[in-house]
């Protein structure tokens, strides 16, 4: 697993003069980036080798993700700086709140799973403390606190969703899809378009203000890891001391 950097960007720019802000977030974020966007959970759902337990469990928790990535999109709309961004922003929101809602729906029904279960279900405490970081960095944090949440999410999405959408597609429509989703032009097009908003505010922040952004990135990198290792294991993983709160 590659090492984490650990200077600034400046210092990381003048190291590779070409390297973009997000290029730095990245490279603080290691190993937990690598580890959550080539986890076994995510290859097993390109070889449609995913065992329907592990699915089932992840489907449920991820259900209640998206709802609170709803709100955080909810919040990063209102406080977009440029009415181009509330636009890329929006639409996503929309997307998530009808093509892939209906997704979810469709596969509970697939893996049996009731109504009672997937509206009530409780969060596990990965999940919680993603939706802690997510709502309350774009709902009390700054603009590109809650773009930093939101594009380390989507970014790993669409890194193993692009990867897995070269194998064979799996049988289950709902793996199938969920490559789909995540490795679609338009899906593409948009992490593309955080990616460069990123780009474009993260070198005019203050380097209290980018120390701060990268270890937003960071510690959503170590959740997104934790999160598929708890489907997949159906056990909570200890969180590194780094993110445990004192
Ligand atoms: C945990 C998690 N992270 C990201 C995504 C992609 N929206 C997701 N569905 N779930």
């Amino acid at each position: 697993m590659p090492t984490p950097y650990d200077g600034s960007f400046p210092q990381f720019q003048s190291a590779h003069p070409n390297a973009a802000f997000s290029d730095w977030l990245v490279a603080r974020a290691e190993p937990f980036w690598s580890a959550a966007t080539e986890h076994p959970f995510t290859r097993a759902i390109g070889d449609g080798s995913m065992p329907d337990e592990a699915y089932t469990r992840y489907l449920i928790e991820d259900y209640t993700f998206v709802t609170d990535l709803a709100s955080t999109l909810g919040y990063l709309v209102a406080k977009a700086p440029r009415m181009q961004s509330k636009t890329q922003l929006s639409a996503f929101l929309a997307l998530l709140t009808s093509e892939e809602n209906d997704y979810f729906l469709r596969s509970f029904e697939a893996l049996g799973v009731p109504a009672s279960t997937y509206e009530t279900a409780a969060q596990g405490p990965t999940t919680r403390a993603f939706a802690d970081l997510l709502v309350s960095s774009a709902g009390k944090g700054s603009y590109p606190d809650g773009l930093a949440c939101l594009l380390c999410a989507e970014w790993c999405y669409l890194t193993w969703g692009r990867r897995e959408a070269q194998k064979p597609k799996p049988e289950a429509f709902y793996l199938a899809e969920w490559i789909d989703l995540h490795a679609v032009p338009g899906f593409e097009a948009f992490v593309n378009w955080i990616i460069e908003e990123m780009n474009g505010i993260g070198p005019t922040l203050s380097p209290d203000d980018q120390d701060r952004v990268s270890r937003l990135f960071r510690h959503m990198s170590a959740l997104e890891f934790a999160f598929f290792e708890a489907a997949w294991t159906g056990k909570t993983p200890d969180l590194p001391e780094e993110f445990r709160q004192s």
